[in-house]
């Protein structure tokens, strides 16, 4: 992903100005800087959830406006909201998850990969509760059992770790570097001290839209 001369203000303040950078495949970039500095304005701006800013987003070297499908085929977005159903099980949110991207419930081996993604997240024996019925962390952990079965190129991850316990902390990272050491990207923002390899970081002042990445 290639970003050029963003530029971003929101009431009036200026979150962006003039930002250059890109992101390439086996990279994890971590965006930082203080409250309301505009990392969750970036991240939504770079998914093509807000089109209100100045500059131009490419994707595989096109403008990503113009592949929005396969942009949004490619990318697994996690936000606050993580999308996941409370009237729904943990398992029946993955399948309905996949089929959004196109992945049908009777492909072949399908459950079992849901099956072992809810394990991996420590949710086996919780597969089939609603999900309303589960603790705030066990919800997150939900969500992020969809790293483990969603196709995905690009990870674009905002405040993953939130009331994620210190293994999930751990287990996480691990999934990051994976990710990345297997050509994936990453995009996240945490207030969380990384430990991985591959990091750089883009970190957003506040006010003025001054950045720095190193
Ligand atoms: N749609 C919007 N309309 C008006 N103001 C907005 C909008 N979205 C964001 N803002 C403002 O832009 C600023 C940046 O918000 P943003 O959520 O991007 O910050 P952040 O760096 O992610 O903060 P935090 O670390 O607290 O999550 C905030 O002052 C917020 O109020």
């Amino acid at each position: 992903m290639q970003a050029e001369g963003l530029f971003c203000e929101r009431d009036d303040r200026i979150l962006i100005k003039d930002l250059t950078f890109s992101l390439q495949a086996g990279e994890v970039m971590q965006i930082e800087g203080p409250n309301g500095s505009g990392k969750t304005t970036l991240l939504r701006v770079l998914c093509g959830l807000s089109d209100d800013f100045e500059g131009q987003i490419h994707w595989q070297g096109q403008l990503r406006r113009n592949v929005d499908s396969d942009f949004r085929r490619d990318t697994l977005y996690f936000g606050h909201l993580t999308g996941i159903k409370s009237s729904l099980t943990p398992r029946e949110n993955l399948r309905w998850i996949l089929q959004l991207k196109g992945i049908s419930p009777a492909e072949a081996g399908l459950e079992a990969k849901i099956e072992a993604a809810l394990k991996s997240v420590g949710l086996l024996s919780y597969e089939d509760v609603p999900v309303y019925s589960l603790s705030a962390g066990q919800k997150r952990r939900v969500a992020l059992a969809r790293l483990h079965v969603e196709p995905a190129h690009l990870w674009v991850l905002d405040e993953p770790f939130t009331a994620i316990d210190r293994k999930g902390v751990a287990e996480l990272e691990g999934l990051i570097q994976n990710h990345a050491a297997r050509g994936g990207s990453v995009l996240i923002t945490t207030h969380h001290a990384l430990d991985l390899p591959i990091l750089r970081k883009l970190h957003l002042g506040l006010g003025k839209g001054t950045w720095q990445i190193q």
